[in-house]
Order: C-alpha cells, then structure tokens, then sequence
C-alpha cells in the first residue's frame, strides 16, 4: 500500500504521471467514519481544506485527530465516506507526490545519515525541493552527515519535517509536528511555514498547543468524541464558547471539548 513521505515507504515516484491541476480543493473528507472494534474514533466527519488553507484540527487525547489524519493520507480506510485528496484517491495523491506527511509515530531509518536519507527521500520526486533548501527551512543545516540514528528527539522531529518538505509537495499534513521541539525550534519552524504558505502551499496540522492554532492558523477545526464541535478562526471558535475575543482558546478549548452533548 503507498504511504505518505515517510521512512519505508513506497516511492511516489512509482505512482502515475502528474497532472495539470485546476481545482482548488485540497482536502476533500465527506462523512467519514471509523471504528476500532467497539471504540468509535471518526464519527461522521466532513472537512473541505480549499488550496492555499493552514488549517489547525484540535481535540483532547483520543479525539480522532489522528484517525482523521490517517484517513486523507489512505492509511486508514474509513468504514464509510470518501476521503479524496486533490480529487483523487489520496493513495494516488501520495504517489503522485503531491502530500508530504509527519505522522505521529513516523520514524527513521538506522546507520543513515540525515544527506542520505534526504537524497533517497528527494529522487522518488518528479520536481523536489533542492536540497540545501529543505534543510534551511527545516533547519537541519550542519546536521547532514550526522547519523539520524544520532541525533536528538527534537533534531529528529525535524529531519521528519525535511522529508516531508523533500517532495516540495503543495500539501502538508503534519501531526504534532512541534511536540518534541524547544522554544526556538518552534518559532524556527512557525516562520518556515509561513514561508511555505506565502508560497500557497496547504497545510493541515494537528497540535495541543492551542496558541500555535490561535496564531497561525486560517481556519481551526476543533474535534470532541470523534466529531466536530466547532470550527472557524479562532475569534469565532471563542464566540461559539461564548467567550470574549480577548479570552484565551484554551478557556474555549476547554468549554467545548468538556460538553457531554456534542449536537
Ligand atoms: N489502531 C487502533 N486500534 C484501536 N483503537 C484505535 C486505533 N487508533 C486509534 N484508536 C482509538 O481511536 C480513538 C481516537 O484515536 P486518535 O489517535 O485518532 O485520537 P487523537 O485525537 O489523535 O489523540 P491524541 O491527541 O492522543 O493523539 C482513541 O480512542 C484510540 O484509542
């Protein structure tokens, strides 16, 4: 089965030719849902990310984000409802190079160096980004000979966001991408994006860390029991909460997420 850019993973490469493109939907999930056995994960979840969107999906451990994530990257197969991605099957997106992803649990190869893996990860690509490229903006310069085996949580995170950058893709899924990150590196990593979506590259990220929504986020998305219970900027996700607009998200957070009745 193809995967997303991630360690181990099929070429996109392999996949069909790319083609012109002229929509402007880059995510596409329509009434989805998931369950593992008698736990419900996804419960009819339907998400539109237009072109160009940064889009921030928030919940409480166990929401479904990741299921989601797994869901319009074709690693998970929805139970029921359609993920599409550019239009397409997203296992055909992925081949065709048009997704670069971070999943939670991606990991590295052993006995590579960062060069090397970036080298490998680059030629499965028809058009990827040059290399001292993905390592500024990853910020992983100095660090290509080293071992990834050998290199620090945080270092590692982000050579994992380097090889999703490799492909230059127009869309990024990213889960959690700054959890194992300093103070700096964060920061480092928000300006990156912001570069890539000066570029219209389209992002979708799942974090706990509500500012980082708040801030660079168009649009967020927060989930509860596998369903959305409010989406919209952040001022809007306060007023749903009923809270003022100079109030933390956390307090909506928190308001929206510790409701019993989702409807
Ligand atoms: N492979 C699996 N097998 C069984 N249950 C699963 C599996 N993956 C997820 N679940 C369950 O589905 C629910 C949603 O999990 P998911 O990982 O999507 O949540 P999440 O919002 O990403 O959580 P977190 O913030 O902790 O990463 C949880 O109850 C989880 O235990």
């Amino acid at each position: 089965m193809s995967r997303p850019i991630e360690y181990g993973t099929a070429c996109p490469r392999d996949g069909p030719e790319n083609t012109v493109l002229s929509m402007t939907n880059a995510v596409v999930l329509d009434d989805v849902h998931k369950r593992y056995r008698d736990v419900t994960a996804v419960a009819g979840l339907s998400l539109t990310v237009p072109e160009g969107q940064t889009l921030a999906l928030l919940g409480a451990n166990g929401a479904g984000k990741s299921t989601a994530i797994g869901m319009l990257l074709g690693v998970v197969g929805p139970d029921s409802g359609t993920a599409r991605l550019y239009d397409r099957d997203p296992r055909q997106a992925v081949r065709e190079g048009r997704v670069g992803a971070m999943q939670q649990e991606g990991g590295t190869p052993p006995r590579v160096t960062v060069k090397e893996l970036l080298t490998f990860v680059r030629a499965c690509y028809p058009g990827p980004m040059p290399l001292a490229e993905v390592a500024a903006t990853a910020h992983i310069t100095g660090l290509e000979r080293a071992r990834v085996d050998r290199l620090s949580g945080g270092q590692r995170q982000r050579v994992r966001f380097a090889m999703a950058l490799a492909g230059d893709p127009g869309l990024l899924v990213l889960d959690e991408p700054t959890a194992a990150l300093d103070v700096r590196a964060r920061r480092d990593f928000w300006a990156a994006m912001r570069r890539l979506t000066d570029r219209g590259r389209t992002i979708v990220f799942a974090t706990h860390y509500l500012e980082e929504a708040d801030r660079y986020a168009d649009r967020i998305v927060v989930m509860g029991d596998g369903r959305i219970v409010a989406e919209g900027t952040g001022a809007e996700i306060k007023e749903a909460a009923a809270l003022a607009a100079g109030s933390p998200l956390e307090d909506a957070f928190l308001a929206l997420t510790s409701k019993e009745d989702w409807a």
